[in-house]
């Protein structure tokens, strides 16, 4: 079975990329199919066994297209006696870099063309940082147009030794420069006599000989799961493919974020039972016993992050700027999650790849930042795992894809601890006081009357004989969270704080009651995945003028001045629930009416 080499070709317009491929194709007769036969080819192929290869091509699109996004990247099939390729043919245009990240994620090597006459331009090293920040490790320089600069030899050195200089910063790539002319097909398919001086391959040559296994050493088995099903009803089934490593029945795995161990009674593949799966192949796992196991978790034989938070690299791509504390959605794996950009640390600037400290990030910028999810998910880094380790961000409004990145280091604060299960239980604590704990949760602006309507709630239970608690954000910014202020990530943190408390309140059986602003829809469903479903959200909809009209405390008014920074509704974004429980706007609605709502909506909570 021939290998496959899944390459992309970049550089600026102009610099001869197609007629580069064109050329190598007509020299060589390599069969030229269009996109449709290269999919069709290429899932016959397979460079792991099997029909797997056909969803690898997809992996890096796969995201896009959920998204309904076209995007500009041609994909070519050809074949030669000794391999297999798929080239990804991207546009050079600044403006297209979008493209080219895309088809970086895809391919395993990079053909980056520059023009011998200009030499390595920014460009070129954007399209290289973009090609390593995707796990490129593989690049060739290939420098075009020598017929016009007479095959000159000093050049093609000069050029030569400014690439190697500029990727010695780069970590584990390994990079050819060779000198061709696309037009009359120096060195592309057979070495040239114009060039006597150069000893190396021809471009066609390097690509079929290029070795890019990697010596990966004892790999753990992963396998992120795509699907449960229940083959025949019998039984269910774990479906995903296989990401590393291999598995045999009889092995022992883990579940994460579950933690829960088994060992696999049956692996199928197709419908038919095999003794063993290996990395690329699609297979369905059965387990000698039921676990907690849903889309999006992973089965592995290793210990792999669970976490909410991580930094990474990412490629900027969208026309509006990216700030801190905006929020997406992340698609990491098969799984998609709401998520923030808490902090942005620094932008890597293209050309020297000094690290830049930015607070924001415009487009086609690199950068480097951190992420909070709002569930503790199965992360890694890209590194050691490139689907755990690969990410989209999703503009929740758009829906488009605002960023591509890959994730530099999981953060786990407390890694060595392990959850205590008590003897007295939830349940046993809350009907010691007759009721069903849940949490009640006023989100609005400043002055929409959180605090006023939460705390006649609270007196109208405990009037009827709950036991509550009632948590308001300007007292828990004495106390509990004195230390944080008002940006983006201070109130992440507050919002995830306030969110513990009341889900231990809750355990300890009492109903609460939180106010606080909470203006950011991913803080809010944060709070939810860590409270959990006896979740109850109101929200207090007075419109700005009318709490502006209040002004109770006089902080609009300060805001208005610019002596208060970041204030909600002023100089801070208020995100509206999209589906809140309660919706009440305070403007003209008396207080025991607005109470009443509340109560209404959660009597099937509390009964
Ligand atoms: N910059 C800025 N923005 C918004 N609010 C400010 C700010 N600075 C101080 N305050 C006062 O702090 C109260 C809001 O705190 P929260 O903990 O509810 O805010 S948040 O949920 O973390 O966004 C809020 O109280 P409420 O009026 O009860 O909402 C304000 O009194
Ligand atoms: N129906 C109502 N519900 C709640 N507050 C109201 C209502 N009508 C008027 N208000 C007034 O609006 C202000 C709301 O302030 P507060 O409850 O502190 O808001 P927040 O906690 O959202 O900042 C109070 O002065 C309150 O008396």
């Amino acid at each position: 079975m021939k290998s496959l080499l899944k390459f992309i070709t970049c550089g600026s317009v102009d610099d001869g990329k197609s007629t580069l491929i064109g050329h190598m194709l007509y020299d060589a007769k390599l069969l030229f199919a269009d996109q449709e036969k290269a999919l069709e080819l290429d899932s016959k192929i397979g460079s792991r066994g099997g029909d797997i290869d056909y969803s690898l091509l997809l992996d890096g699109l796969m995201a896009e297209r959920e998204q309904g996004i076209t995007i500009d990247v041609a994909y070519r099939y050809f074949t030669t006696d000794d391999r297999s390729f798929i080239v990804a043919d991207t546009p050079g245009h600044e403006q297209y870099t979008r493209n080219m990240a895309v088809g970086a994620s895809f391919a395993d090597l990079a053909v980056i063309l520059v023009d011998a006459s200009k030499g390595v331009i920014s460009q070129t090293k954007r399209h290289a940082r973009i090609c390593s920040l995707m796990g490129i490790r593989h690049m060739v320089l290939a420098v075009n147009k020598m017929d016009l600069i007479d095959y000159d030899e000093e050049a093609f050195s000069n050029i030569r030794r400014d690439f190697e200089m500029f990727l010695s910063t780069f970590t584990d790539v390994e990079a050819t420069v060779i000198p061709v002319s696309a037009t009359e097909g120096d060195n592309i398919t057979e070495n040239s006599s114009n060039t006597p001086w150069y000893d190396g391959p021809s471009l066609l040559t390097y690509l079929e000989d290029a070795d890019l296994t990697k010596d990966e050493g004892e790999v753990p088995f992963v396998m992120p799961v795509q699907r449960v099903s229940r083959p025949g009803n019998h039984f269910r089934g774990f479906q995903g493919q296989i990401e590393s490593g291999q598995i045999r029945p009889g092995d022992e795995v883990l579940t994460l974020p579950s933690r829960e161990r088994a060992s696999v009674k049956s692996l199928l593949v197709t419908d038919e039972e095999v003794g063993e799966g290996v990395a690329g192949q699609p297979v369905t796992v059965q387990l000698d016993r039921e676990v907690d196991v849903s889309r999006g978790n992973v089965l592995t034989n290793t210990d792999l992050p669970v976490t909410d938070r991580f930094t990474a690299s990412l490629l900027w791509m969208d026309d509006e700027p990216l700030t801190e504390g905006k929020n997406f959605l992340v698609k990491a794996g098969t799984k998609t999650i709401p998520g923030t950009v808490v902090a942005i640390h620094y932008k890597t600037d293209i050309n020297i790849g000094n690290q830049i400290k930015v607070s924001r990030g415009e487009k086609n910028e690199l950068l480097t930042i951190e992420v909070v999810t709002a569930e503790r998910s199965v992360f890694d880094t890209f590194r050691s795992n490139e689907t755990l380790g690969g990410f989209i961000l999703i503009d929740r409004v758009t829906n488009s894809t605002a960023a591509s990145g890959v994730i530099e280091e999981t953060i786990q604060r407390s890694p060595n601890t392990v959850w205590e299960d008590t003897s007295v239980t939830r349940d046993l604590r809350a009907g010691q006081k007759g009721q069903n704990p849940v949490t009640l949760w006023f989100t609005g602006l400043s002055g929409s009357g959180k605090s006023t309507l939460a705390s006649e709630v609270e007196e109208q239970l405990v009037r009827e004989g709950y036991h509550t608690m009632l948590l308001d954000g300007d007292n828990v910014r004495h106390g509990l969270n004195g230390d944080l202020g008002f940006d983006p990530g201070d109130r992440f943190e507050n919002i995830r704080r306030v969110a513990e408390v009341s889900r231990l309140m809750n355990e300890a059986g009492l109903i609460t009651l939180t106010s606080f602003i909470s203006p950011y829809r991913t803080d809010r469903e944060k709070a939810k995945g860590i409270i959990g479903e006896a979740f109850v959200e109101v929200y207090v909809s007075t419109p700005l003028q009318v709490c502006e009209e209040r002004d109770v405390k006089g902080l609009y008014k300060k805001a208005r001045t610019g002596k208060i920074s970041d204030f909600t509704g002023v100089s801070a974004p208020y995100e509206p629930p999209v589906n809140p429980d309660v919706e009440i706007d305070t403007t003209d609605v008396p207080l025991e009416v607005a109470v009443n709502n509340v109560l209404k909506e959660i009597r099937k909570y509390l009964e």
